[in-house]
């Protein structure tokens, strides 16, 4: 019997929704997705489409009986719904108003789980009638490839609905990750510092997009995928580690603020492929390539990754 409840709302279908939708529709699940915009929703249904081509590409495993709707009618979307994701834009008032309509709309037994990127569940959890139903799923994007979903209980949390979600995640074959609440959750936190120390590596002129690109895909992007930083300690050596810490640490970028340069590209429009032009410029047709191109790569390196013993 799959730990996967047989209904689910996912709440909110930009970026995330519709390929969260897709992974619980694979594994088996009735998935009803909902969003205030129709406009967004049209967009879902072609994401939703789109990701799940690509689960059919990876292969992953099926269970028969999955379906999908959309709807921009949240009664409609909750209305005995087993498992609720909540997936609208990172700002904490909105997802608390959120929240409180999918409480109102459903029983209090029902898992309530956030794809909030970094924001304190415990914050969120604040304004809820039932908070120990309410949990953090952080999916990566995107969603139906990366496999690893960080599960961050807050302070209100029951433990039990902590262990229900780490089966619902295992349910469609992700590994899931407990974490003890800090802001920005473990991966965020490793990937922005990455992002912090390459951005300004950037601005200093030290390398090129591309030469910082080819260093990180080819060189620790590639090791860690096979190799995880804790593993690679015990490989590299703590001797090895204290050496280079000892003088490396002091240099590295500290920075508290969005650097200048981002927030520039910001000023002058350029957000990357949502328009076309961010850290590179991209021509008709250019950004629909490259999607393709990394939804390739990310098949071929997960099938790949999953054949190989874990190290
Ligand atoms: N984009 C990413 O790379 C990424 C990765 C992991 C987690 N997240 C997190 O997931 C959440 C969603 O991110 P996203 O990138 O999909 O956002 P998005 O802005 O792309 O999509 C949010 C959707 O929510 C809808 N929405 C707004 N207000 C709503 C409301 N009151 N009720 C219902 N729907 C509403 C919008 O119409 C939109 O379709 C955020 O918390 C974000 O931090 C994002
Ligand atoms: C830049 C960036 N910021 C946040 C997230 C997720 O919360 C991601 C991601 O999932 O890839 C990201 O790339």
């Amino acid at each position: 019997m799959s730990s996967l409840p047989a209904i689910a709302t996912v709440v909110g279908s930009g970026t995330m929704g519709p390929g969260i939708a897709a992974t619980l529709v694979r594994a088996g699940a009735e998935v009803r997705v909902y969003d205030i915009s129709a406009e967004a929703l049209a967009k879902a249904e072609n994401t939703f489409a789109f990701a799940s081509g690509v689960l059919e590409q990876l292969g992953s495993d099926t269970v028969e009986g999955g379906s999908v709707s959309f709807t921009t009618d949240i009664a409609a979307a909750l209305s005995g719904s087993l498992f609720v994701i909540e997936a609208v834009p990172e700002k904490i008032e909105l997802k608390k108003t959120v929240l409180g309509q999918i409480e109102s709309l459903v029983g209090k037994d029902v898992i309530i789980a956030t794809n909030t990127s970094g924001i304190p569940i415990t914050a969120m959890a604040e304004s809820m009638t039932v908070p120990g139903r309410f949990v953090g799923m952080h999916w990566s994007n995107p969603p139906h490839l990366i496999p690893m979903i960080e599960v961050i209980p807050g302070k209100a949390t029951d433990a039990a609905v902590t262990d229900q979600l780490v089966e619902i995640v295992k349910a469609f074959g992700y590994h899931p990750v407990i974490e003890k609440e800090i802001a920005g959750f473990v991966e965020n936190r490793v990937l922005y510092a990455i992002l912090r120390e390459c951005v300004a590596l950037l601005e200093e002129g030290i390398v090129t997009p591309e030469g910082l690109d080819t260093a990180v895909k080819w060189g620790i992007g590639y090791k860690l995928s096979v190799i995880g930083p804790t593993r690679l300690l015990d490989m590299a050596g703590m001797d090895i580690y204290a050496a280079v810490s000892s003088y490396l640490n002091k240099e590295l970028n500290s920075d508290t603020e969005t650097p200048q340069v981002v927030t520039d590209m910001i000023a002058a429009g350029k957000l990357g492929f949502k328009t076309g032009g961010g850290m590179y410029e991209y021509g008709e047709g250019d950004v629909a390539a490259k999607l393709k191109d990394i939804t390739a790569g990310l098949v071929a390196a997960r099938k790949t990754l999953s054949s190989i013993t874990p190290v």
